[in-house]
Formats: structure tokens, C-alpha cells, sequence
């Protein structure tokens, strides 16, 4: 019985191979054609959407905006940069929530029938259109021919992640064989961390921020304890110089230079959650590599929103959850990477049978063959139901870079911060009047799409005004709002009314 079982996957496995290598090729031709069409149709104006044509983002509003004899604030920019976004398009992959339907909305401020003004895909990203028919799919192949959707269909459930894995790794500038899509954020650490810590005596510290996210700190301070040490001596904490909010390059590395012989693991997180820093991570990687640590980043924040090259940096591992900027849907299927130079030479410490080699998976003889690098990390089966979201997201991905992306984000992100400051910055002719400060750093190298905001009157009074004008954004103890405009779906309009509507929050926040 089971040996005609395995002989039927196996089959499946091989013609399902065969058949969809020609396909996935045609798909690919598909779309690309598809993309270079809509951009043919709609050429870009590089001088437009490029801020390093203009130099900066002001050049560049302060260009167009007298092209079109305007000042750069007016909505005519806003519309006039939506018009000749090249991934316009891409928004119209993607559900926008209507004001209606956001439960803090007061529908006697703001028309409940227009979109909101959704600037929180840093913590939860969009649905994707498609997701909602590749899970439907996988419902009624699993009502129709139940234990046969392990082999059967365009998904097959005993390997869909495989087939999706290539797209996340073009996300996260990686090799297809060194991206795993397993398990959640904080499981895929802990299970990293637990083969790239071996403390020794001499060398037993993890270096990370002080306020890295709860559970980063919690997976390394437990980490620590697992290996009989004391957190209050292996775990070393980097904070920003007194007076600062954000960590200088340059004290990050001279912390790595000086600690380096004691540091087993530096963890950094990419993209820093509450500040929006993004971190040098090849400078990072390099420094704690010279002297010798393992180079790991959790990349929650960053992937889908930076530029990552987790390859060609040499980053020894990293991991990151899909349901912000990769929009999978709350609890998504994670990531994790590993490089190709640790492929035969860090083994997991744990096994499960998803780590077995597929081909002889299913033998059942409980002699392990392990697969090599990251993919022998996998545990459990992969949720085919969290599977579908994902690659409905990546699908999206794919159909433009993350360099295209990143490219859009500077300018965006660049009209954000040059909106608020034009309005909202502190005037000392005016000491009455509320003001923003941004707590990420100016140089758009140095962070994501995400702008952390503080102001000088209470943020939860802002953050519920907002919240009833119809704009999507959080809130961060103790004092930050975060607002990021994703490239992927947010346009230059949206950053214009999120402005214009904390206006009137500032306004109704300060009474
Ligand atoms: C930086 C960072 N680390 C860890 C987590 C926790 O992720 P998860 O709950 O998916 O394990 C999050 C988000 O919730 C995060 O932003
Ligand atoms: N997953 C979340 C939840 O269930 C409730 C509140 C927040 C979250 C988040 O994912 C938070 C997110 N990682 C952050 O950067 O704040």
C-alpha cells in the first residue's frame, strides 16, 4: 500500500516538474510582456519619478513643480507624480479598504465612501487580489480530491513553497537554494540562532540593538539562558549616543571593532521597527565578519522595503516575517536565509521530516537525508492555506524589482518628509503652534519608506484624530507615529491627503 502511495508521488512530483518548467518559462515571458506593454503605453519620464536625475526629492518637487507652475506642495505635484509612476499600476493589484469600513472612522468628518489612506503596510500589508482565488482554489481542491491535492493541481501541497521560493529570494536578493519559507519570524531566529550561537568562554556575546523589537530580544536573551549564560554579561545592548534617537554607523562599527573578540552573533534588525533606521548592513556585515562573529539580521522591516543583498553582502543569516511589506496576511508564512558559504557546515539543530531530501521524503525509512543549507532547517509541513497569499504577493513582486520599487520609495518617501516640514516644523515665530519632528534619519540611505513622527502635543489624541479621518497608520510606545507610504500600492496622492488630514488632527488633537 505505501510503496504504490510513494511510486504515485514520486511520479507526480517528476510530471508535475515536466509540465510546469515549460509553463513557469511562458509565464514569465507572459508577465514580463505584460509589464513592458503597460510601461510602452505609459512611458516613464525618468526626469519625473527618478530623484537621482533631480539629485534629491526637493530638486525634484521644486523641478516639477515649476514645470507645471505650481509650488510644490499644491495637489497638482501629487497628481501629476501619480500619473507618470510607472508602477501605477500595481496598486490596482491590491484591495484599498474603503474610509467605511475602518472601525474608528467618524463618517461625519470624512467621505466614508473614498479609500483610506492606508499608511500602515510597515505592520500589515494589503491583500492582494489574487490571494483570494489561489486560496479558493485550495479549498475546493481540498473538497474535491482531498488527500490528492498533496500532488495534485498547479500547487501541489507537498512542495507549493518550493515553487515560490525564487520570487521571495529575488525580494531579498538572495539564491532560491538559501531562502526557506517556513514557520513564523520569532521560530525561524530561534532555530537560526541555535546553530549559528555556540558561545565559547572567550566568545559568548550577541550584539544587538537596545530596543530591538520585544521579541528579538526576548528569542536572544532566551537564546543566551539556553546556553547556560547570563544575559546581563553575553547580551550587549547598543543605544544612540545621549541626546540622539538613532545609532551612528560609525559607533555600530567601532562597537564591533572593540567587543568583536568577545561577540559570537551580531543580530541586527535591517530596518529598525520604531525609528525607521535602515542599517548599513554590508558595512555591518563586514566588520563583524573581520573580527570573526557570525553576521545575522532580522530583516521584519526591511525585506520588500529596502534594497537588500543578502548575498553579495555575505550575510551569514537573516530572517523576516511576509505580512508587512510582503503582504501574505496576518501570520504568514516566514522567511529564513542562509548563505550558500555555510551550505555543507552549519546543520540545524533540530530536525523535522520537511528537512529530508523531497525525493526520498517519503520513504519513511527514518534514515535522514539531509538537505543542505537552509532547507534542511524545515520542520513541519508548509500551511498551503498561508502558501497562497504569499505567492499571490511575490506574483506582484515580479512584476516590477525591487530596484524600480526603491526608486519610487525615495521620491515618495522624500515628498512625505518635505511636506511635513514644510508645514509642520517647529516655528520659533509661532511657540504655540504644534509641530512634527521626524526621528528618522534625513538620508534616504539610511532608512526605508517608513517616517517615525513625534510631536509637541499629546500623540494619542493625533493618532485618534487621524484614525477618524480615515487614515490607516500606528502608533508606538512611547511616542512615535509611524507612517509608511509603500511604493508598491501607496501614490503620491495619498502622501498628499495623510498632510493635509493631519492638518486638521493637529488642529482637533491641540484643542
Ligand atoms: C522586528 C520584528 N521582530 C519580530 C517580530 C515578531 O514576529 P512574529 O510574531 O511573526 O514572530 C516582528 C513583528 O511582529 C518584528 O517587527
Ligand atoms: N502582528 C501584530 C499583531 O497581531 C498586533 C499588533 C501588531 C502586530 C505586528 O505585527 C507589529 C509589527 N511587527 C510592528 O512592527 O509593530
Amino acid at each position: 500500500m505505501f510503496c504504490v502511495c510513494y511510486r504515485r508521488l514520486v511520479r507526480a512530483m517528476i510530471n508535475w516538474r515536466l509540465n510546469t518548467r515549460g509553463q513557469r518559462s511562458s509565464l514569465g515571458s507572459l508577465s514580463l510582456t505584460a509589464v513592458s506593454a503597460n510601461v510602452s503605453a505609459r512611458p516613464p519620464d525618468p526626469s519625473v519619478m527618478d530623484p537621482l536625475v533631480g539629485s534629491t526629492a526637493r530638486e525634484t518637487l521644486e523641478r516639477v513643480s515649476a514645470s507645471l507652475g505650481c509650488g510644490p506642495t499644491d495637489a497638482e505635484v501629487a497628481a501629476h507624480l501619480d500619473q507618470h509612476d510607472a508602477l501605477r499600476h500595481l496598486r490596482d493589484q491590491f484591495l484599498v479598504p474603503k474610509i467605511k469600513d475602518l472601525p474608528p472612522s467618524d463618517l461625519s468628518l470624512v467621505d466614508g465612501a473614498e479609500e483610506c489612506i492606508y499608511l500602515v503596510g510597515n505592520s500589515l500589508g494589503l491583500q492582494p487580489k489574487t490571494a483570494r482565488k489561489y486560496v479558493e482554489e485550495e479549498l475546493d481542491k481540498w473538497a474535491k480530491a482531498a488527500i490528492h491535492g498533496h500532488t495534485e493541481g498547479s500547487r501541489p501541497w507537498a512542495w507549493a513553497e518550493n515553487n515560490i521560493e525564487e520570487l521571495m529570494a529575488n525580494v531579498v536578493g538572495a539564491k532560491p537554494e538559501e531562502v526557506a519559507l517556513m514557520n513564523g519570524l520569532t521560530v525561524n531566529l530561534h532555530l537560526l540562532l541555535l546553530s549559528f550561537y555556540k558561545p565559547t568562554s572567550g566568545r559568548h556575546k550577541i550584539l544587538l540593538e537596545e530596543k530591538a523589537f520585544p521579541s528579538d530580544h526576548y528569542a536572544v536573551e532566551s537564546q543566551i539562558r539556553l546556553q547556560g549564560l547570563d544575559p546581563q554579561k553575553s547580551m550587549l545592548l547598543l543605544s544612540p549616543r545621549p541626546g540622539e534617537e538613532t545609532l551612528r554607523t560609525d559607533d555600530i562599527l567601532e562597537a564591533i571593532e572593540k567587543e568583536g573578540d568577545s561577540i559570537a552573533v551580531v543580530m541586527f534588525s535591517g530596518v529598525q521597527y520604531y525609528t525607521g533606521q535602515l542599517f548599513d548592513m554590508a558595512a555591518i556585515t563586514e566588520a563583524g565578519q573581520r573580527k570573526g562573529c557570525y553576521v545575522g539580521f532580522d530583516c521584519a522591516h526591511a525585506a520588500g522595503n529596502a534594497e537588500l543583498k543578502l548575498h553579495d553582502w555575505g550575510v551569514d543569516f537573516a530572517c523576516w516575517c511576509s505580512y508587512k511589506y510582503i503582504n501574505s496576511g496576518a501570520g504568514g508564512l516566514a522567511g529564513a536565509f542562509i548563505h550558500e558559504k555555510h551550505r555543507d557546515t552549519i546543520q540545524p539543530a533540530l530536525l523535522g521530516w520537511w528537512g529530508h531530501d523531497l525525493k526520498t521524503r517519503f520513504q519513511m525509512n527514518n534514515v535522514m537525508e539531509l538537505q543542505p543549507g537552509v532547507s534542511g532547517f524545515r520542520l513541519s509541513n508548509q500551511p498551503i492555506l498561508l502558501v497562497c497569499p504569499l505567492q499571490a504577493s511575490l506574483e506582484v513582486f515580479n512584476m516590477t524589482s525591487m530596484q524600480a520599487l526603491r526608486r519610487k520609495s525615495l521620491l515618495l518617501t522624500g515628498y512625505l518628509e518635505y511636506l511635513i516640514q514644510h508645514y509642520y516644523s517647529k516655528d520659533a515665530a509661532q511657540p504655540h503652534k504644534a509641530h512634527v519632528h521626524i526621528v528618522t534619519p534625513s538620508d534616504p540611505q539610511q532608512r526605508g519608506c517608513q517616517l517615525s513622527l513625534s510631536f509637541s502635543v499629546p500623540i494619542l489624541k493625533i493618532f485618534r484624530e487621524l484614525e477618524k479621518r480615515g487614515v490607516a497608520c500606528d502608533m508606538r510606545e512611547p511616542n512615535v507615529l509611524r507612517v509608511a507610504p509603500v511604493p508598491l500600492y501607496n501614490s503620491f496622492s495619498d502622501v498628499h491627503r495623510f498632510v493635509q488630514t493631519l492638518g486638521s488632527a493637529l488642529t482637533a488633537g491641540s484643542q
